[in-house]
């Protein structure tokens, strides 16, 4: 069956194409929905596609029961609730190099309508009115322009600045004194720029800790007759302080290409003269649109194809040349979790997962995430992914431990999974044998050698004479064929276990049999 997308934002025809080229895709270009008819029809989607304007919300995304990937077709992701998709175990991705240099452009642009009010002698011109008084400017060359956020955007407005023959100061929790030294600025704290600017622009995203970082007490702080340029976020600043530090005097004049809310068509702070405005229009150019639009579908085909993304949002990003080396373990980081949901009683309070030999010098966090997959995945359900796993056992209370150890038992490399529950801990390892694949080799202190596939049988039982013939005759009579069979014991007449391969699952009666044997303590059957 086709996998559907849902387009609900313009994006560039041009940069769509990937989607629409490719096989076993289905996509509807469907803009201006209003919330509830998003609701009505997400229920169809494997992936949505989106620009700025879609509040992709926790109510939509619960409604989403195909949905796989969010694309954002841009950077900010503030209008998606990511809480919600991680915990529905949808990928999030945007685009975020597309449109740095369309914004940078554009921020340029306003500080420089600012400085000279373009906007206003524009706009008084066309009114009829030839007024060069009111609208005489201020010089950018040899001001202070203060940069809040010194990732993709704000550097490249930083060295379009010092072009402007600017001097420039900037704070990003990021930016360190080397940094600023080879961009050739001043760097400090978000008060330091604030007191030097005559200028200054934002360029973080929109998060609990820049939510109105410029508020009524930074503005107090800043030079009579400052000017704020944002081109983030609306949020960033506080909009009602910024209305009364333009009407005190303090601030000269702003420029806004986004706001709280939006569409801002009915804005206190649009009726003030010193106020100029686009409306989010810093991503607007053909270049910029049709570069976010190609990068996003491009992921949202690997993601729905493969499996992988390049930008993702909600989960680490693993470099390939680093996938590529991780990726032979997948197989068998899932499957321990799966043999230990089987084998484990009680709830899991904690999983210690110890990576030995080759994979210590390994990015394992892909393999960890992967090995809860298969632990939690057999109770509640295929929904849990490599997005959410990791959420879903924090939600749990469940406490995962990631350590690297040099024991490997003699193996080359050596996975070790623990389950710790109320009623004790078990303990399973396996390996990735040169040639031969994956092998389970330890359950709890019994080493073994068994393929993690198929159906198996796990027996725990006392270490009597007669005990492995019992077990073949029950496996006999039920016309039953063993593929394997490896057993263990901690010490003569002690604690033993056997761990058979068969051909089928068990059914009921037949493990029932298998518990009959005096000596059999507990029978499990295994699928993997
Ligand atoms: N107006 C428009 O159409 C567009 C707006 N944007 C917005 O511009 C902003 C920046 O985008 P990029 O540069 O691509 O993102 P980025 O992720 O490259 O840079 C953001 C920077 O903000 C810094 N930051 C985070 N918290 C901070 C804090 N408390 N104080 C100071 N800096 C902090 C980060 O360390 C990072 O370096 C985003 O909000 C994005 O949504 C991006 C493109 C177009
Ligand atoms: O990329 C961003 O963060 C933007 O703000 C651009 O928004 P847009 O895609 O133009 O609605």
């Amino acid at each position: 069956m086709a996998y559907k997308v849902l387009i609900s934002d313009p994006l560039s025809e041009e940069g769509i194409q990937p989607l629409r080229e490719a096989e076993n895709l289905e996509v509807d270009v469907k803009t201006n929905l209003s919330a509830d008819e998003l609701a009505d029809i997400i229920g169809d989607y494997d992936a949505l596609l989106v620009r700025s304007q879609t509040k992709v919300t926790r109510d939509i995304i619960s409604k989403a029961s195909k949905l796989k990937i969010i694309g954002r077709a841009g950077v900010g992701v503030d209008n998606i609730d990511l809480s919600a998709a991680t915990e529905y175990g949808v990928i999030v991705v945007n685009a975020p190099d597309g449109n740095t240099n369309s914004a940078a452009e554009h921020t340029i642009a306003m500080l420089m309508s600012l400085a000279r009010k373009i906007p206003q002698a524009y706009s008084a011109l066309k009114d009829g009115k030839w007024d060069r008084k009111t609208h005489v400017g201020v010089e950018l060359k040899g001001k202070t322009i203060g940069v809040i956020g010194m990732g993709r955007i704000g550097q490249e407005v930083a060295y379009r600045a010092k072009g402007q023959r600017m001097k420039v100061i900037a704070y990003d929790p990021f930016l360190t004194k080397e940094r600023a030294d080879k961009l050739g600025i001043d760097y400090g704290s978000v008060e330091d720029v604030v007191i030097a600017s005559d200028f200054i622009t934002v360029h973080t995203p929109l998060i609990k800790e820049t939510k109105h970082m410029i508020n009524k007490e930074a503005f107090e702080k800043m030079k009579d007759g400052v000017r704020i340029v944002n081109c983030a976020r609306g949020g960033i600043i506080d909009e009602d302080a910024l209305y009364h530090a333009i009407q005190s005097g303090k601030v000269a004049g702003a420029a806004l290409d986004v706001f709280e809310e939006e569409p801002a068509t009915d804005h206190r702070l649009l009726e003030l003269p010193q106020v100029i405005a686009t409306p989010h229009l810093g991503a607007s150019t053909v270049e910029a649109q049709e570069s976010v639009a190609i990068d996003v579908s491009h992921d949202v085909v690997r993601y729905l194809t493969e499996g992988v993304v390049k930008n993702p949002v909600n989960l680490p990003s693993v470099p390939k040349d680093v996938m590529n080396k991780i990726e032979p373990y997948f197989h068998l980081s899932e499957k321990l979790g799966t043999f230990l949901t089987h084998v484990t009683e009680g709830t899991a309070e904690e999983i210690n997962i110890s990576y030995s030999g080759e994979l210590t010098e390994l990015e394992v966090a892909p393999l960890t995430r992967n090995t809860i997959k298969g632990l939690l995945k057999r109770h509640l359900g295929d929904h849990v992914n490599d997005v959410n796993a990791s959420y879903l056992a924090e939600k749990r209370g469940i406490h995962v431990n990631e350590n690297r150890t040099s024991s490997t038992k003699g193996f080359t490399n050596l996975l070790k999974v623990e389950v710790k529950t109320k009623h004790g801990t078990r303990t399973v390892a396996g390996t990735l044998l040169n040639g031969l694949g994956a092998r389970i080799v330890q359950v709890d202190n019994y080493s073994v050698d068994v393929v993690p596939e198929g159906y198996l049988v796990f027996i725990s039982h006392n270490d009597r004479p007669g005990v492995i013939g019992k077990v073949g005759n029950a496996f006999a009579e039920n016309d039953i064929n063993i593929a394997s069979m490896q057993v263990g014991r901690s010490d003569v007449g002690g604690n033993a276990m056997m761990i058979i391969s068969v051909d089928k699952q068990l059914e009921k009666e037949e493990l029932e049999q298998l518990n009959q044997i005096t000596e059999i303590n507990n029978v499990v059957a295994i699928e993997l």
